[in-house]
């Protein structure tokens, strides 16, 4: 059974509030549909407006599309009961480019990526404490950053902890909204080939959101082109990790 199937998703959005006077109407997205199977990317590529986030949040749950419809693991998203929702929650996360927004500066970073663990599972403190120590090992971190505070790690460690806490579940898929986007270029490189090796490792999938073609084609196993709302050409993806590093 495919992991993921959107099916002639449509959602525009209504532009009537003052401060949306300036922006054109009808837009959003139009007659999406994909399969993504277990293990593999799906990139999303296009420039800015072209419907990319759109996209991501109609698959996080987050935006009913007007019409069509999007199942995971068999089961449509927008119909589901309390019980299936709460598994997908789990089951689906998310990385987006602001990691530090993304995040409660007063919190230690043991707590951030401890979160997710603490609102599904039931561990104890020294269960906990090994398995962010696990995580972050797993994101190239050193242990002992957990007892660090936001505002100390630098924006490309930053967006290690994000992917640590969204992984931390071991969901079987993962939404990537432009995750590399704000570092710098080796930064990039090094999470891209992270994600990569956690995709090889853990059999996840990505839908990975972005408006950097090298980047999706680094990562993506299958590539949709985006342009105003619409997928205009789907591709195959899969550059070699040399033709990145250059
Ligand atoms: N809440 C909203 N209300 C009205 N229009 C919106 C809203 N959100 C997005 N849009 C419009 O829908 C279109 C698609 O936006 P979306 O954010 O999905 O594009 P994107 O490809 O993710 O762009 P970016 O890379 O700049 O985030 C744009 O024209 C945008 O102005």
């Amino acid at each position: 059974m495919s992991l993921l199937i959107a099916n002639s998703l449509t959602k525009t959005y209504n532009n009537s509030g003052w401060f949306r006077k300036h922006s054109p109407a009808g837009k959003g997205v139009k007659d999406l549909s994909f399969v993504l199977e277990q293990g593999a990317c799906l990139g999303i590529l296009g420039e800015s407006g072209a419907g990319k986030s759109t996209l991501g949040k109609i698959v996080l749950g987050l935006l009913p599309p007007d019409s069509g419809n999007i199942t995971f693991n068999g089961i449509d998203l927008y119909q589901s009961d309390r019980k299936a929702r709460k598994q997908w929650r789990r089951d689906i996360q998310v990385v987006f480019q602001d990691s530090y927004s993304a995040m409660n500066p007063r919190m230690s970073i043991r707590d951030i990526i401890a979160e997710p663990l603490r609102n599904y599972e039931r561990l104890s403190a020294l269960e906990e404490q090994k398995k962010v120590a696990e995580l972050l090992e797993t994101m190239g971190l050193s242990p002992q950053e957990m007892t660090k505070r936001p505002k100390q790690m630098s924006g490309g460690q930053l967006q290690r902890v994000n992917i640590a806490r969204a992984i931390a579940l071991k969901p079987k898929l993962i939404v990537l909204d432009e995750p590399v986007s704000s570092l710098d270029m080796v930064i990039q490189k090094q999470i891209l080939i992270h994600l990569k090796q956690l995709k090889e490792q853990s059999g996840i999938s990505y839908l990975f959101i972005s408006h950097d073609s090298m980047a999706v084609h680094y990562l993506a196993d299958q590539i949709a082109f985006m342009k105003n709302g619409e997928f205009v050409q789907l591709a195959g993806g899969s550059y070699h990790a040399h033709d990145l590093l250059g």
